[in-house]
């Protein structure tokens, strides 16, 4: 049946009702004094976000902090209100440290759900104090200690296995893209910490079925489509609860982990009731589920929901940090090779010595500092608030402000990447990949400008009761990984141009090609 004169006239004075309520509602908004990123770079109908997402990471920040400074305006789209960037360290600070009064924006969460459950990535609230509180014992300096043969041992496999294939060709070096191969390692390493599964370094058929969705989505996420998904269910949440396959249908990693993990949970529980000395995550929680009797205790879904996402969140991110800074090291040979003298000085790698070693320490900020895996964040006031700046900022109306109010539902962007980038703070070199900085006396900026995460003085992690809580894990994968990688082989550019968006997390794409970067490889 087509649309009858009458069904056009509601359809379109609901839509004038909706601009006459945005605009009204616009004209009392206390963030309007606030300057905006340029027009032209905004759509008409999605707003500012459609330049973020068309360029590289972070560039759009980087550009728009370079004129108005770190704390900005953005159009929203659909005519939704306009978006904080709060960029600065005071005005990140201050949303993240009270992380119950800014919750995350409720865009993501229903992708969330889908790609890897409700678990602490998704809980907000008392559910998200609970489960946080709950989970803590699988992240303990001790058990990450206890992880870290098993992180060992997946790094060794995948410098066997380049070591093998360089052989194999009966040459000097090889030139292949490195992703799938360090992708495949941080799986492997995830599935054993996370559950004492073995991925059998990308062969097995789930972590094929992993590896394919997960590209696919990447693929995905620089298509219209994937651009779109986000903002349309972000701004008409009641979209999500429509009875489409494609919508309710969960992600194949969060399918794969939960089914391992439900398939694992009566042995691992029958074993903890006997010796209780299992060191993977899902053994830990299990114990500490035992110890509590019941009360108090995670429920099974919750454990079960929250392993599923260590896989997701776990693996992605760390293997993308790592290759992005092998790429570096390809890029800077002088630092490459101090990085190998280091290592190869060690008569062994052990916890301690790998995590005490000064200049692979400084690569690792550096290379999580410049390269950071998720780098941005959304949060939602809860309620009205006033948010402080680091340094007076001017408005659209000349005047000086130290902080700015907002009403209860304004949406703030934190722009992680752009602040860990930011040469206001880090100075002219901001944009160049340079460990020293980080051993030199004086190569940092006052503490006091820079972001208070866990490590490395960045934004990386994030801070508060939501920072990232398997950073320590990351950041012994990431030194075990490079340790592994640098003392035995030798990384080259290979004079491609590899290019860096996001699709789900930070990924780096070559000639067009999703998931691809390219390194000449041989023998140290
Ligand atoms: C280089 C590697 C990693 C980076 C850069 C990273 C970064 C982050 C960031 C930025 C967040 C906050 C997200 C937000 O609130 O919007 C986060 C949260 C989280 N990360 Fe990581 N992460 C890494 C590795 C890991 C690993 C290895 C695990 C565990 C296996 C993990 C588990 C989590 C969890 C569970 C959360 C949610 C915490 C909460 O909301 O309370 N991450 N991560």
């Amino acid at each position: 049946m087509s649309p009858t004169f009458l069904d056009v006239g509601i359809a379109s004075g609901c839509v004038a009702l909706y601009l006459v309520i945005r605009y009204v509602q616009y004209l009392r908004e206390p963030i309007r004094s606030v300057c905006c990123a340029p027009r032209e770079d905004a759509h008409w109908l999605w707003g500012h976000e459609f330049s973020v997402w068309k360029e590289e990471v972070s560039k759009k920040y980087l550009e728009w902090t370079s004129i108005l400074g770190p704390v900005y305006r953005i159009k929203a789209p659909f005519f939704q209100r306009d978006v904080l960037v709060a960029g600065d360290n005071a005005s990140s600070s201050h949303v993240l440290q009270n992380a119950y009064r800014y919750e995350k924006a409720p865009a993501f969460l229903p992708i969330t759900v889908k790609l890897v459950g409700r678990g602490v990535v998704w809980a907000h609230g008392d559910v998200h104090k609970h489960q946080r509180r709950l989970i803590s014992p699988a992240f303990t300096v001790s058990a990450v200690r206890g992880m870290q043969d098993d992180v060992s041992e997946c790094a060794e496999k995948l410098v066997a296995g380049i070591k093998k294939t360089i052989h194999a060709r009966n040459d000097e070096s090889i030139t292949t893209n490195i992703e799938p191969l360090v992708a495949s390692a941080t799986l492997d390493i995830v599935g054993r910490i996370a559950f004492g599964h073995d991925f059998c370094n990308g062969e097995s058929s789930e972590a094929k079925a992993i590896s394919e969705a997960w590209h696919k989505d990447v693929k995905m996420g620089r298509t219209m489509a994937g651009f779109l998904a986000p903002v349309v269910i972000g701004a008409f949440p009641f979209i999500n609860h429509l009875p489409i396959p494609a919508l309710q249908k969960d992600g194949v990693t969060k399918t794969i982990a939960l089914k391992i993990a439900a398939d694992m949970l009566k042995e691992h529980r029958a074993r903890e009731k006997v010796d209780g000395e299992g060191r993977d995550m899902l053994s830990i929680l299990v114990r500490d589920q035992l110890n509590r009797k019941g009360e108090d205790a995670l429920e099974d879904w919750e454990l079960l929901e929250n392993i599923s996402t260590f896989i997701m969140v776990g693996h992605e991110t760390t293997s993308c940090s790592v290759i992005f800074t092998l790429l570096e090291l390809a890029r800077h040979p002088e630092v490459q090779w101090k990085l190998r003298q280091e290592l190869q000085e060690l008569n062994e790698f052990t916890p301690d010595n790998i995590s005490n070693l000064p200049y692979l320490d400084a690569v690792t900020k550096e290379g999580l500092r410049m390269h950071a895996a998720s780098p941005r964040t959304d949060r939602i006031a809860l309620v009205d608030d006033v948010i402080p700046l680091s340094k007076p900022m001017t408005t659209t109306s000349g005047e000086k402000i130290t902080s700015i109010p907002i009403k209860a539902g304004q949406i703030i962007q934190i722009p992680t990447g752009c602040i860990n980038l930011n040469p206001d703070v880090w100075g002219r070199d901001a944009g160049q990949f340079q460990p020293e900085r980080f051993i030199t006396p004086g190569g940092l900026p006052a503490v006091d400008q820079l972001p208070h995460g866990p490590y490395g003085n960045s934004g990386t992690f994030i801070e508060g009761p939501r920072t990232c809580i398997g950073w320590r894990l990351a950041v012994m994968e990431f030194k075990v990984l490079l340790a592994h990688l640098v003392r035995d082989l030798v990384f080259e550019d290979t004079g491609k141009r590899v290019e860096e968006y996001i699709a789900g997390t930070l990924q780096a794409f070559c000639e067009g090609e999703a998931a691809h970067l390219p390194l000449k490889i041989s023998l140290a």
